[in-house]
């Protein structure tokens, strides 16, 4: 059994796969982490190996406690990847973009995909059909696009996500929802209509703490999983093993 962890910049997401079955999946906060990891060992107790992807300030020295238990496994950029990396900046890629790119490559082989996790940030990955990771675009997610209209603004409170009552907002909160949610609906959906200017058919993958969400929001057929980084995880472990 794995026990693959995904250390966003917001939670931590975690989950036990058998092969490539997953059991149960977990979120926790950073300062749950030596606890959550301890309970989640305790019950499953035949894991033998914690593959660790982190794009937080979560190190290797977070997990040392559990050295002796299972194989501990910190996914980083010298792994074997399955796609010819174009990105420009290689070294600054971030590890979740690249897990997700090559689960996208591993679960949906021979054709383009477009990978969009709405996470703290929410991020776009293109890997054409012949497993070219391309790139993509950063944006900022649903709870920061609310977090900083109230941070650099004197006079904007701080509002949860809640699904806009109509387009044209007739209060200050009813703007704010409005323009946060479609603001980004309009912005997921411009990216698709772009990328659908210069490939005719790709497929779109939709993952993150946000994803349910927006999904019932947007126009496209897209793949909603809010497991999808945690099964790639475990994906690209698995691929690790074989081409090692
Ligand atoms: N309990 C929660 N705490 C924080 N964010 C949540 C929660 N439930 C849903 N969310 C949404 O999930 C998003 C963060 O997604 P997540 O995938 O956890 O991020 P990351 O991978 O960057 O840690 C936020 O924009 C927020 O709207
Ligand atoms: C863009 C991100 C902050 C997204 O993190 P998340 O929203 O999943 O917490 C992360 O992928 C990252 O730190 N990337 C490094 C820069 C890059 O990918 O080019
Ligand atoms: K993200």
């Amino acid at each position: 059994m794995i026990l693959a962890v995904d250390v966003g910049n917001t939670r931590i997401k975690a989950a036990v796969f058998e092969d490539n079955t997953l059991l149960e999946s977990f979120v926790f906060l950073k300062t749950a982490l030596e606890k959550s990891i301890e309970n989640i060992l305790e019950k499953y107790k035949n894991t033998t190996h914690l593959v660790i992807a982190s794009v937080s300030d979560v190190e290797k020295q977070a997990f040392i406690s559990f050295k002796d238990a299972v194989n501990i496994h910190f996914v980083s950029q010298t792994d074997p990847f399955p796609f010819v990396n174009c990105y420009e900046t290689p070294q600054t890629l971030g590890i979740d973009r690249m897990v997700l790119a090559a689960g996208a490559i591993l679960q949906y082989p021979n054709q383009n995909r477009l990978v969009i996790d709405a996470g703290t940030c929410v991020t776009y990955d293109f890997i054409d059909e012949n497993d070219n990771y391309l790139g993509g675009a950063i944006s900022p997610g649903l709870r920061l696009r609310y977090e900083s209209l109230h941070h650099f603004t004197a006079k904007l409170p701080l509002l949860t996500l809640e699904k806009p009552k109509r387009f044209i907002g007739k209060s200050t909160s009813e703007s704010i929802h409005s323009g946060v949610v479609n603001g980004l609906v309009f912005e997921i959906e411009g990216c698709i209509a772009e990328i659908k200017g210069q490939y005719s058919k790709f497929i779109i993958i939709l993952t993150g703490g946000d994803s349910v969400f927006l999904a019932k929001r947007l126009k496209n057929t897209i793949f909603a999983n809010s497991n999808f980084l945690l099964e790639s995880l475990n994906q690209t472990f698995q691929y690790k093993i074989k081409n090692d």
